[in-house]
């Protein structure tokens, strides 16, 4: 099927499948209303619905850029048809398990004028013992055939908060190589766990409250990448907004600045990213191309609303544009 927005002339590696992991998908509902104010009646200029969540928003930018991803993960059968839609459009393979309910709406209120977003998550439908065993024999089926998985987002309610640790571990005991990018206390304990993923993309926040402690000066979050990295992850991928990110590995340490661009919205810039290193990953790209390519990714997300990149013309001016450093 034709995707309006596949980068034209891209040749993808021809490497592992790749499955994401969405625990707690939102339909994410973009409100434009430029100079808002809080507490006060405001009108709005123009509404758009988009199936989200993280690890639906990486398979989106993964099939853009024209790899073959799996999608899996919970899914409310009563709203499923955008997520299905977008899954048909770009040719995302569905693993989703569907279960009883609606998916939660996600509202992001975008303001143009300041360049700002404003998120409103809700918690997300409340995970049956049953739906977490169907989704468990899912994961285990798609270990067969997949060799890359990208576990990204919240936990929905009655998932308990080492679900990520453990499904690291049991992915990396077989031989998968793991992406994560999650918050609160499931990054807590996925840090805390004996086996870490490969890659690990909070941003400076998330990762300061994993953490327990504040994370404010660059060293700061040098010494607690490399911590990371002497437990076995092999990227720590720190993202901050628009100050850009911090890639650091065993060997290298980068930093890359995006360039200035008008922000639409930045919901997903850090799903991007992680898009964009799983590509670099597949790729086999030096840190320095990697962070180039993610950073563009995230660049090409912002400019527009949805989980989508641009044509690649565009993205290779906006990779052109990325300040690499090498620290
Ligand atoms: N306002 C901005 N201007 C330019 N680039 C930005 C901006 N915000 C984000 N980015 C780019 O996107 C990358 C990821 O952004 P960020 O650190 O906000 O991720 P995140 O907090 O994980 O985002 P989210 O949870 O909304 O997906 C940054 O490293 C940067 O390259
Ligand atoms: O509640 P989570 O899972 O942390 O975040 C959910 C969410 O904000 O993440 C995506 C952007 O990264 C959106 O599509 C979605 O609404």
């Amino acid at each position: 099927m034709t995707n309006p927005t596949q980068p034209s002339s891209h040749t993808p590696p021809a490497t592992g499948r790749v499955v994401t992991l969405t625990m707690n998908p939102a339909l994410d509902m973009t409100v434009q209303a430029d100079g808002w104010r809080q507490n006060a009646v405001n009108t709005a200029q123009a509404m758009q619905t988009d199936a989200g969540g993280k690890g639906v928003n990486v398979a989106s930018f993964l099939a853009d850029w024209g790899l073959p991803v799996t999608a899996t993960g919970l899914l409310g059968a009563d709203n499923a048809q955008p997520f299905e839609a977008l899954f048909a459009a770009k040719g995302i393979q569905d693993a989703f398990v569907r279960v009883a309910g609606q998916t939660r709406v996600g509202v992001k209120i975008v303001d143009h004028s300041k360049q700002e977003t404003t998120d409103l998550n809700l918690r997300g439908l409340r995970a049956t013992p049953e739906a977490l065993a169907a989704l468990e024999a899912k994961l285990d089926a798609l270990a067969q055939d997949h060799d890359l998985f990208v576990l990204a987002g919240s936990l929905p309610p009655n998932v308990p908060p080492d679900f990520y640790a453990a499904l690291v571990a049991k992915l990396r005991g077989a031989g998968k190589w793991v992406a994560l990018d999650t918050s609160g206390e499931a990054l807590k304990a996925a840090l805390n766990a004996s086996t870490l993923p490969n890659l690990i993309k909070p941003n400076n926040h998330e990762l300061s409250e994993a953490l327990g402690r504040e994370l404010s000066r660059p060293s700061d979050l040098l010494e607690a990448a490399h911590t990371l990295l002497s437990r076995g992850a092999e990227l720590v991928a720190i993202s901050q907004g628009e100050d850009g990110a911090l890639l650091v590995t065993h060997g290298e340490t980068v930093q890359a600045r995006p360039p200035r661009v008008q922000v639409v919205s930045t919901v997903g810039a850090g799903d991007a990213m992680v898009s964009g290193l799983v590509a670099a990953h597949l790729g086999d790209l030096s840190l320095t191309d990697a962070a180039r390519q993610a950073t563009s990714f995230s660049v090409g997300n912002i400019t527009r609303l949805g989980a989508h990149l641009p044509p690649l013309s565009e993205l290779e001016t906006y990779a052109a544009g990325v300040e690499v450093k090498r620290l």
